[in-house]
């Protein structure tokens, strides 16, 4: 008769931070036990929960009793710590001594991966636990893990995505309802979606710390997001929106890191900046707080992923998926992938990036202005893609029109210096807007 396998001691979870996610987490650890249990192969003994006021009104599924307001005590006593309280202090600190006490972590704080993320896969890797981090990108979409391990073995070429939930919803809002930035702002904010400062949302910074961690992986390097170029959806107006639809295209928020070359050197260059896609493009059709990421390499081609970019519950998935596969390895024995042992691939200029413009000019409704401006673009040596003139029907007047200018790719550099060009010339009354597309 063969001995019975010995059942395996509870492992000791702890969270840290009990907001939208938080509380999600919980949620699923609670009701989710006896699952949960049975996949890892031991029970997750939920030991406490670290918050900042442990008298403020919570959900039921909160158990009060587990509430604590010291979460330096509470990381000595557990075997995996669940970081859900995002800011980059006292987050960093709870996690290293988490680590140093030998517990595993899982973290959905990109601000702080994107920031010092290698100080913490260093100290895990020296202390033998994993450091999993599914939800810090694009919330419940399984995409670190399938850049982390799934493709470890092709070389990836590209990611281009949608990877802020709020913004994605605001534009969305923007264009389907007409709703201003503020009022769509407000909104993501009731539904869970934005950054306890939704600035961090608006302005570019979360997508980029999203950017930051999908480029170290996919390019096996470190990028930070001091080197993202970053720019928000914060100077979008309705005008630009309505603009997009009447051309054909979408405004998106886009993170893109791609290999490329600058003065001859191979690199990475990431950045993220809002963007006209073509409506025929898959991404046009990432409604709401939807996120979509593309990734193209070189053996497997294009790979789509596609799901819910934020919110409570899906980013609780994400995390209890995190939970699971490190709770297992603590039950079997071994751990996940460490970072690529080499990083070395240098992060490029964003001036080094090439992309498609769509310019909008109000100009003098009179012959020759299209030559003079066109004039302007070969000198430049940025060529035309196509041109399209509009009477400028809002603000009528009879002697201006409006001129919208696509081009072919262009380096950067050389798309100011035209537009700076193009602003000094007489017939031009203003330069409206200029935009990258992408997805074309
Ligand atoms: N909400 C979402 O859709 C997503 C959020 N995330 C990330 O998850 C983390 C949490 O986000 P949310 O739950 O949305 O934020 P939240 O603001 O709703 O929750 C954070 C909670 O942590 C608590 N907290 C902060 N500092 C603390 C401290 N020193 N001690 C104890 N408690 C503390 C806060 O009081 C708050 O209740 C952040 O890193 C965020 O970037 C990641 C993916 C999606
Ligand atoms: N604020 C973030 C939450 C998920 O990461 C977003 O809007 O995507
Ligand atoms: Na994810």
């Amino acid at each position: 008769m063969p001995s019975p396998v010995p059942a395996h001691p509870s492992l000791r979870v702890a969270v840290l931070g009990c907001g939208v996610v938080g509380t999600e987490v919980v949620r699923l650890l609670t009701t989710q036990a006896a699952d949960l249990a049975s996949r890892v192969g031991a029970p997750l003994e939920l030991v406490g929960v670290a918050v900042r006021d442990v008298e403020t009104e919570r959900d039921a599924v909160v158990d009060r009793a587990l509430l604590t307001a010291d979460a330096e005590a509470l990381v000595e006593r557990a075997d995996v710590v669940v970081e859900v309280m995002g800011g980059i202090e006292p987050a960093r600190s709870l996690l290293l001594r988490a680590i140093a006490g030998g517990a595993s972590v899982v973290t959905a704080n990109k601000a702080l991966l994107a920031q010092d993320g290698p100080t913490l896969y260093a100290a895990a890797d020296e202390a033998g636990v994993d450091v999993y981090f599914e939800a810090a990108v694009a919330g419940a979409i399984p995409i670190v893990r399938p850049v982390r391990e799934s493709l470890a073995g092709d070389r990836v070429t590209r990611v281009l995505g949608i990877v802020n939930g709020t913004t994605n919803y605001v534009l969305d809002k923007m264009a389907s309802e007409g709703l201003d930035l503020d009022q769509a702002v407000k909104e993501a904010q009731a539904l869970g979606y934005a950054e306890a400062d939704p600035t961090a949302d608006v302005e570019g910074y979360d997508a980029a710390a999203k950017a930051a961690i999908l480029a170290s992986l996919a390019f096996h390097t470190r990028v930070s997001i001091e080197d993202v170029s970053r720019e928000g959806i914060t100077s979008l107006t309705a005008d630009d929106v309505l603009w997009a639809q009447r051309t054909g295209y979408v405004l998106k928020l886009l993170a893109i890191a791609e290999r490329g070359t600058a003065d001859g050197v191979e690199g990475v260059q990431v950045r993220v900046h809002p963007a006209l896609v073509p409506v025929s493009h898959p991404l046009a059709n990432v409604r709401g707080a939807y996120n979509a990421v593309f990734v193209e390499a070189e053996a497997a081609g294009e790979l789509m992923f596609y799901g819910r970019g934020a919110g409570g519950e899906p980013t609780a998935s994400a995390v209890l998926g995190d939970v699971v596969s490190v709770a297992r390895h603590r039950v079997l024995g071994g751990k996940g992938p460490i970072e690529s042992r080499y990083a070395e691939l240098p992060v490029l200029p964003a001036a080094a990036a090439r992309t498609r413009y769509q310019v909008r000019l109000e100009v003098a409704d009179r012959p020759g202005v299209l030559a003079q401006v066109s004039t302007v673009l070969a000198s430049h040596d940025v060529s035309i893609e196509a041109v399209r003139q509009t009477p400028v029907t809002e603000t009528p007047d009879a002697d201006y029109a409006r001129l919208v200018i696509t081009t072919h790719a262009a380096p950067e550099h050389a798309l100011r210096s035209t537009v700076e060009a193009i602003t000094g010339l007489d017939v031009v009354r203003r330069v409206v807007s200029v935009l990258r597309v992408e997805g074309a």
